[in-house]
Protein backbone atom coordinates (compact mmCIF):
# COMPACT_ATOMS: atom_id res chain seq x y z
CA UNK A 1 0.00 0.00 0.00
CA UNK A 2 1.67 3.36 -1.20
CA UNK A 3 2.21 5.77 1.62
CA UNK A 4 1.95 9.07 -0.43
CA UNK A 5 -0.07 8.82 -3.30
CA UNK A 6 -1.13 10.93 -6.14
CA UNK A 7 -4.23 10.73 -8.02
CA UNK A 8 -4.93 12.27 -11.40
CA UNK A 9 -3.60 15.64 -9.82
CA UNK A 10 -3.32 18.65 -12.07
CA UNK A 11 -2.26 22.58 -10.84
CA UNK A 12 -3.15 25.46 -12.58
CA UNK A 13 -1.79 28.54 -10.88
CA UNK A 14 -4.07 31.58 -10.24
CA UNK A 15 -4.11 34.02 -13.77
CA UNK A 16 -2.22 31.01 -15.32
CA UNK A 17 -4.05 29.69 -18.63
CA UNK A 18 -2.02 26.50 -18.80
CA UNK A 19 -1.55 24.17 -15.52
CA UNK A 20 1.73 23.63 -13.89
CA UNK A 21 1.33 19.82 -13.38
CA UNK A 22 -1.74 17.65 -15.37
CA UNK A 23 -2.89 14.47 -14.29
CA UNK A 24 0.11 13.17 -12.58
CA UNK A 25 -0.37 9.95 -10.97
CA UNK A 26 2.20 8.59 -8.88
CA UNK A 27 2.01 5.91 -5.78
CA UNK A 28 5.28 6.11 -3.40
CA UNK A 29 5.93 3.21 -0.83
CA UNK A 30 6.70 3.66 2.62
CA UNK A 31 10.39 3.65 3.12
CA UNK A 32 10.88 4.35 -0.64
CA UNK A 33 13.82 6.78 -2.20
CA UNK A 34 11.89 7.72 -5.30
CA UNK A 35 14.06 10.79 -7.78
CA UNK A 36 12.41 12.82 -9.74
CA UNK A 37 14.29 13.77 -13.27
CA UNK A 38 12.29 16.24 -15.51
CA UNK A 39 13.43 19.27 -17.83
CA UNK A 40 13.42 22.86 -16.29
CA UNK A 41 9.99 23.93 -15.80
CA UNK A 42 7.87 20.81 -15.69
CA UNK A 43 6.66 21.21 -12.38
CA UNK A 44 8.76 19.26 -10.07
CA UNK A 45 8.82 22.00 -7.57
CA UNK A 46 5.46 22.21 -7.87
CA UNK A 47 4.38 19.00 -7.12
CA UNK A 48 6.80 19.32 -3.89
CA UNK A 49 4.80 22.61 -2.63
CA UNK A 50 1.11 20.26 -3.59
CA UNK A 51 2.88 17.03 -1.29
CA UNK A 52 3.97 19.65 1.43
CA UNK A 53 0.17 21.22 1.22
CA UNK A 54 1.92 24.73 0.65
CA UNK A 55 -0.12 24.68 -2.62
CA UNK A 56 -3.98 23.00 -3.10
CA UNK A 57 -4.70 20.86 -6.35
CA UNK A 58 -6.97 22.18 -8.77
CA UNK A 59 -8.27 18.83 -9.04
CA UNK A 60 -7.36 15.11 -8.35
CA UNK A 61 -5.94 13.61 -4.91
CA UNK A 62 -3.22 13.76 -2.34
CA UNK A 63 -3.11 11.79 0.12
CA UNK A 64 -0.52 10.55 2.58
CA UNK A 65 -1.38 7.65 5.20
CA UNK A 66 -4.82 7.44 2.79
CA UNK A 67 -5.85 10.82 4.35
CA UNK A 68 -5.86 14.04 2.07
CA UNK A 69 -2.88 16.19 1.77
CA UNK A 70 -4.55 19.58 2.86
CA UNK A 71 -1.62 21.69 4.83
CA UNK A 72 1.81 21.27 5.89
CA UNK A 73 2.45 19.10 8.88
CA UNK A 74 5.22 17.81 10.44
CA UNK A 75 4.87 14.44 9.22
CA UNK A 76 6.46 15.94 5.81
CA UNK A 77 9.98 17.52 6.47
CA UNK A 78 10.99 19.93 3.54
CA UNK A 79 14.29 20.74 2.37
CA UNK A 80 15.32 23.17 -0.51
CA UNK A 81 18.23 23.71 -2.73
CA UNK A 82 18.62 27.60 -0.95
CA UNK A 83 19.49 25.83 2.77
CA UNK A 84 16.08 28.08 4.10
CA UNK A 85 17.98 28.40 7.17
CA UNK A 86 16.75 31.03 9.60
CA UNK A 87 19.51 33.56 9.11
CA UNK A 88 19.58 34.87 12.68
CA UNK A 89 20.17 31.97 14.29
CA UNK A 90 23.58 30.11 15.01
CA UNK A 91 23.97 26.72 13.16
CA UNK A 92 23.49 24.81 16.31
CA UNK A 93 20.56 26.76 17.46
CA UNK A 94 18.73 26.40 13.52
CA UNK A 95 18.81 22.52 14.62
CA UNK A 96 18.14 23.62 18.28
CA UNK A 97 15.13 24.92 17.18
CA UNK A 98 14.15 22.35 14.49
CA UNK A 99 14.28 19.54 17.66
CA UNK A 100 12.26 21.95 19.56
CA UNK A 101 9.71 22.34 17.49
CA UNK A 102 9.56 18.35 16.52
CA UNK A 103 8.99 17.63 20.49
CA UNK A 104 11.92 15.71 20.18
CA UNK A 105 14.15 17.45 22.47
CA UNK A 106 14.29 20.30 24.78
CA UNK A 107 16.36 22.59 26.85
CA UNK A 108 20.33 21.13 27.25
CA UNK A 109 19.45 17.98 25.96
CA UNK A 110 18.14 20.16 22.32
CA UNK A 111 21.96 21.56 22.83
CA UNK A 112 23.69 18.50 23.29
CA UNK A 113 21.20 16.61 20.30
CA UNK A 114 22.43 19.41 18.29
CA UNK A 115 25.69 18.98 19.03
CA UNK A 116 25.83 15.51 17.92
CA UNK A 117 23.87 16.26 14.88
CA UNK A 118 26.25 18.99 13.64
CA UNK A 119 29.19 16.91 14.52
CA UNK A 120 27.25 14.23 12.21
CA UNK A 121 27.70 16.10 9.50
CA UNK A 122 31.55 17.51 10.18
CA UNK A 123 30.80 21.02 11.74
CA UNK A 124 31.27 20.92 15.06
CA UNK A 125 33.66 23.60 15.39
CA UNK A 126 30.95 25.51 13.13
CA UNK A 127 28.36 25.44 15.75
CA UNK A 128 28.19 29.29 16.96
CA UNK A 129 29.03 30.47 13.68
CA UNK A 130 25.57 32.62 11.52
CA UNK A 131 24.91 30.91 7.97
CA UNK A 132 26.10 34.27 6.50
CA UNK A 133 29.33 33.01 7.86
CA UNK A 134 29.18 29.50 6.47
CA UNK A 135 30.12 28.33 2.71
CA UNK A 136 27.26 26.95 0.45
CA UNK A 137 28.42 23.50 1.62
CA UNK A 138 28.78 23.99 5.22
CA UNK A 139 24.88 25.67 4.89
CA UNK A 140 23.66 22.75 3.20
CA UNK A 141 25.12 20.57 6.24
CA UNK A 142 23.53 22.34 8.46
CA UNK A 143 20.26 22.18 6.76
CA UNK A 144 21.00 18.59 6.38
CA UNK A 145 21.49 18.28 10.33
CA UNK A 146 18.45 19.97 11.04
CA UNK A 147 16.66 17.78 8.46
CA UNK A 148 17.84 14.65 11.03
CA UNK A 149 16.76 16.77 14.30
CA UNK A 150 12.78 16.93 12.62
CA UNK A 151 12.77 12.93 12.35
CA UNK A 152 9.86 13.08 9.86
CA UNK A 153 8.57 10.35 8.23
CA UNK A 154 8.73 11.84 5.07
CA UNK A 155 11.34 14.33 3.59
CA UNK A 156 10.27 16.40 0.26
CA UNK A 157 13.70 17.38 -1.21
CA UNK A 158 13.88 20.08 -4.08
CA UNK A 159 17.54 19.86 -5.33
CA UNK A 160 18.78 19.65 -2.05
CA UNK A 161 22.74 19.58 -3.53
CA UNK A 162 22.05 21.92 -6.57
CA UNK A 163 24.38 24.88 -5.24
CA UNK A 164 26.98 22.64 -3.99
CA UNK A 165 29.99 21.83 -5.76
CA UNK A 166 31.07 17.97 -6.65
CA UNK A 167 33.00 17.30 -3.47
CA UNK A 168 30.70 18.18 -0.99
CA UNK A 169 27.88 16.92 -2.97
CA UNK A 170 29.04 13.25 -2.94
CA UNK A 171 29.25 13.69 0.83
CA UNK A 172 26.10 15.23 0.87
CA UNK A 173 24.64 12.24 -0.58
CA UNK A 174 25.94 9.91 1.42
CA UNK A 175 24.94 11.63 4.58
CA UNK A 176 21.11 11.56 2.90
CA UNK A 177 21.45 7.95 2.35
CA UNK A 178 22.26 8.08 6.63
CA UNK A 179 19.03 10.15 7.41
CA UNK A 180 17.06 7.48 4.92
CA UNK A 181 18.09 4.19 6.51
CA UNK A 182 17.59 5.96 9.67
CA UNK A 183 17.60 4.05 13.26
CA UNK A 184 14.16 2.68 12.79
CA UNK A 185 12.09 2.69 9.60
CA UNK A 186 13.26 3.81 6.71
CA UNK A 187 11.69 7.34 5.77
CA UNK A 188 10.35 8.05 2.93
CA UNK A 189 11.81 10.55 0.32
CA UNK A 190 10.64 12.03 -2.62
CA UNK A 191 13.96 14.00 -4.31
CA UNK A 192 13.72 16.10 -7.01
CA UNK A 193 17.31 16.44 -8.68
CA UNK A 194 18.79 17.87 -11.80
CA UNK A 195 21.79 15.06 -11.78
CA UNK A 196 20.95 11.81 -13.09
CA UNK A 197 23.50 10.12 -11.66
CA UNK A 198 22.73 11.03 -8.16
CA UNK A 199 19.36 9.59 -8.77
CA UNK A 200 21.25 6.17 -10.12
CA UNK A 201 23.10 6.41 -7.03
CA UNK A 202 20.57 7.33 -3.99
CA UNK A 203 17.27 6.03 -5.54
CA UNK A 204 14.76 2.78 -5.57
CA UNK A 205 12.91 4.28 -8.68
CA UNK A 206 13.35 7.20 -10.67
CA UNK A 207 9.74 9.47 -12.31
CA UNK A 208 11.03 11.02 -15.14
CA UNK A 209 8.70 13.97 -16.08
CA UNK A 210 7.54 15.30 -18.92
CA UNK A 211 8.00 18.79 -20.09
CA UNK A 212 5.46 21.22 -18.29
CA UNK A 213 3.07 20.62 -17.29
CA UNK A 214 4.33 18.19 -15.20
CA UNK A 215 2.99 14.13 -15.39
CA UNK A 216 5.15 10.96 -15.45
CA UNK A 217 6.50 10.09 -18.61
CA UNK A 218 8.59 6.63 -17.28
CA UNK A 219 9.19 5.10 -14.29
CA UNK A 220 12.18 3.89 -13.84
CA UNK A 221 13.68 0.68 -11.56
CA UNK A 222 17.09 1.16 -9.91
CA UNK A 223 18.08 -2.27 -10.22
CA UNK A 224 21.68 -1.99 -8.37
CA UNK A 225 21.95 -3.68 -4.35
CA UNK A 226 22.57 -1.42 -1.12
CA UNK A 227 25.44 -0.32 -0.01
CA UNK A 228 26.35 1.04 -3.26
CA UNK A 229 29.70 2.01 -4.44
CA UNK A 230 30.33 4.71 -7.02
CA UNK A 231 33.21 3.28 -8.50
CA UNK A 232 32.06 -0.22 -9.47
CA UNK A 233 28.26 1.85 -10.36
CA UNK A 234 29.66 3.75 -13.17
CA UNK A 235 31.72 0.82 -14.74
CA UNK A 236 28.32 -1.15 -14.91
CA UNK A 237 26.66 -1.73 -18.01
CA UNK A 238 22.97 -1.63 -16.68
CA UNK A 239 24.29 1.44 -15.03
CA UNK A 240 25.52 3.16 -18.68
CA UNK A 241 22.68 2.13 -20.06
CA UNK A 242 20.09 3.29 -17.93
CA UNK A 243 21.70 6.49 -17.48
CA UNK A 244 22.03 6.69 -21.41
CA UNK A 245 17.78 5.97 -21.28
CA UNK A 246 17.16 8.71 -18.76
CA UNK A 247 19.09 11.28 -21.07
CA UNK A 248 17.52 10.22 -24.27
CA UNK A 249 13.95 10.26 -22.50
CA UNK A 250 15.01 13.94 -21.43
CA UNK A 251 16.15 14.71 -24.79
CA UNK A 252 13.73 13.19 -26.81
CA UNK A 253 10.87 15.53 -25.23
CA UNK A 254 12.57 18.89 -25.27
CA UNK A 255 13.08 18.10 -29.07
CA UNK A 256 9.53 17.28 -29.60
CA UNK A 257 8.72 20.60 -27.76
CA UNK A 258 10.98 22.22 -29.52
CA UNK A 259 10.23 20.97 -33.11
CA UNK A 260 6.07 21.65 -31.93
CA UNK A 261 7.66 25.44 -31.01
CA UNK A 262 9.24 25.85 -34.33
CA UNK A 263 7.04 24.50 -36.59
CA UNK A 264 8.51 21.51 -37.03
CA UNK A 265 11.77 22.72 -38.29
CA UNK A 266 14.17 19.87 -38.14
CA UNK A 267 16.93 20.15 -35.38
N1 LIG B 1 4.11 30.31 -7.43
C1 LIG B 1 3.88 30.22 -8.74
N2 LIG B 1 2.95 31.00 -9.34
C2 LIG B 1 2.70 30.89 -10.65
N3 LIG B 1 3.32 30.03 -11.48
C3 LIG B 1 4.26 29.24 -10.95
C4 LIG B 1 4.60 29.28 -9.57
N4 LIG B 1 5.55 28.37 -9.33
C5 LIG B 1 5.81 27.77 -10.51
N5 LIG B 1 5.04 28.29 -11.48
C6 LIG B 1 5.00 27.87 -12.90
O1 LIG B 1 4.73 26.47 -12.92
C7 LIG B 1 5.52 25.83 -13.91
C8 LIG B 1 6.33 24.71 -13.25
O2 LIG B 1 7.29 25.30 -12.39
P1 LIG B 1 8.11 24.45 -11.32
O3 LIG B 1 8.95 25.40 -10.54
O4 LIG B 1 7.20 23.57 -10.60
O5 LIG B 1 9.03 23.57 -12.31
P2 LIG B 1 10.36 22.74 -11.99
O6 LIG B 1 10.24 21.49 -12.77
O7 LIG B 1 10.57 22.62 -10.53
O8 LIG B 1 11.48 23.67 -12.63
P3 LIG B 1 13.06 23.77 -12.31
O9 LIG B 1 13.65 22.43 -12.65
O10 LIG B 1 13.53 24.84 -13.25
O11 LIG B 1 13.21 24.13 -10.86
C9 LIG B 1 6.38 26.90 -14.58
O12 LIG B 1 5.73 27.27 -15.77
C10 LIG B 1 6.36 28.04 -13.58
O13 LIG B 1 6.43 29.28 -14.23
Amino acid sequence: MALLNLDSVSLVYPGDDRPAVANLSLAIDQGELLAVVGPSGCGKSSTIGLLAGLTQATSGLLTLNNMPIVAPGPDRAVVFQDYSLFPWMTALDNIVFALQESGRALGKAAREEAGKLLEMVGLESYSHKYPGELSGGMRQRVAIARAFALDAPVYLMDEPFGAVDARNRVSLQDLLLKLWIGSGAKKTIFLVTHDIDEALYLADRIAVFTPGPGRVQKIIEVPFPRPRRRYFLVQDRRYIDLRNEILSLLQKEILEEFQQVEGGAGI
